[in-house]
């Protein structure tokens, strides 16, 4: 009889049993020492919850809004790219699955399906931009998106080029033959083939995407997009404040999943940080490393909206497809029921600062 899954890091274990290695190298990988990446989930591991007693909890509800958009529970789908190398359905099962639990899903700009095709159902769907040197590429896919029923934008900033992943290197990634960055068949941007002595990702980032990309890119998406744009990838008080002053709807702290500047602080150490620099003013996300509904509640506890889940989502579709993710998700959601319900909070909004400390680290 086989074991049932029985926490996020199970799906991993399947997945490194089951994936080619140039598919799970670059799922998997992280730039340079992996030193970030492995920090992003370590960095959870400081925080201590400190939970409040005797409060009934027997009725528990997870469900907020993002963007003014309801949502059954604060954990979404971060974007990223090529899904369909873990499973044939790809973003399609994904998009199912985020709509089946009410969810968010973030589409990335490389995936291997079509913008219009991923956008089915009634589900909450942003799309995840890249920006290109081509800039009516770029124009393109966030009219695609609004034209699509995409409620936001997140214009990701951490990437004028791409971080050194040594694995993808060593195999030379490429994007299987059969399969395409969809969103860009008919302008001849589709395809990652192998590069010499270099991961081909590294080698398509640095032929097509603006490594100018600056404050005046987000002014220029903002007066394209009628919809709420985002940026992702902010990491300082500093950027956050500009980020304000720009007029964005919003930010997620990330650092790419630890996969572009190696050695930058896990998201769950700066969150704080970012969230008094913006005070309020727009919502804050995290990513990176969230495995575990008590890390969820961490990061609400520190000041996200909500939080999004990267690699947990490709291991999930590999093991089972939509019904995978789906298996994944509520798995996560019922951890962070279970965690609020012994924390003695009955809603997201209960969750507050002083549900949480973190010993030997003076307090902001
Ligand atoms: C395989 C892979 C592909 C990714 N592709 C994108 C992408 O296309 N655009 C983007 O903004 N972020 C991308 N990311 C970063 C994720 O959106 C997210 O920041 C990160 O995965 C969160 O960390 P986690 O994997 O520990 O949950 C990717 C991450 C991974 C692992
Ligand atoms: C830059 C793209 C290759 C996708 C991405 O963001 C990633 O691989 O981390």
């Amino acid at each position: 009889m086989t074991k049932p899954l029985v926490s996020l890091d199970d799906f991993e274990q399947h997945a490194l049993r089951n994936l080619d290695r140039n598919a799970l190298d670059y799922y998997r990988s992280g730039a340079q020492d992996m030193i970030t990446l492995r920090e992003n989930q370590r960095a959870f591991d400081r925080v201590f919850i400190r939970p409040r007693v005797l409060r009934d909890v027997s009725t528990v509800s997870l469900s907020t809004t993002i963007l003014g958009q309801h949502i059954a529970s604060p954990i979404c789908i971060a974007p990223t790219a090529m899904q369909r190398m873990a499973h044939p359905d790809g973003e399609l099962a994904t998009a199912r699955a985020a709509e089946r639990r009410s969810t968010c899903m973030v589409l990335s700009s490389w995936s291997t399906t079509r913008i219009e095709d991923v956008a089915v159902g009634s589900g909450v769907k942003w799309l995840q931009l890249y920006v290109y040197k081509d800039r009516e590429a770029t124009r393109r896919l966030i009219e695609r998106a609004q034209d699509s029923g995409y409620t936001a934008i997140a214009l990701t900033v951490d990437t004028p080029f791409l971080g050194r992943r040594l694995p993808d290197i060593r195999n030379r990634f490429r994007l299987p033959p059969h399969l395409t960055m969809a969103n860009f068949v008919d302008q001849g941007k589709a395809q990652v083939g192998a590069a010499d002595n270099a991961s081909g990702l590294a080698a398509y980032v640095a032929s097509q995407i603006d490594p100018t990309l600056n404050w005046s890119h987000v002014q220029w998406v903002k007066s394209v997009a009628r919809i709420p744009v985002l940026v992702k990838g902010i990491l300082t008080a500093e950027d956050a404040r500009l980020a304000v002053d720009a007029g964005v709807d919003g930010i997620i702290v990330s650092n790419h999943g630890g996969r572009q500047l190696d050695t930058v602080p896990a998201t769950i150490d700066v969150l704080e940080e970012v969230c008094r620099a913006v005070d309020g003013r727009i919502e804050v996300y995290l990513d990176g490393g969230v495995r575990r509904g008590t890390d969820v509640f961490k990061a609400l506890a520190l000041g996200a909206r909500a939080v999004f889940l990267g690699r947990p989502v490709l291991w999930a579709l590999n093991y089972n497809g939509e019904d995978g993710v789906v298996e994944m998700l509520d798995m996560i959601n019922e951890e962070l029921r279970l965690a609020m319900s012994l924390a003695g909070c009955i809603s997201v909004t209960d969750i507050t600062r002083s549900h949480v400390t973190i010993p030997n680290q003076p307090r902001l």
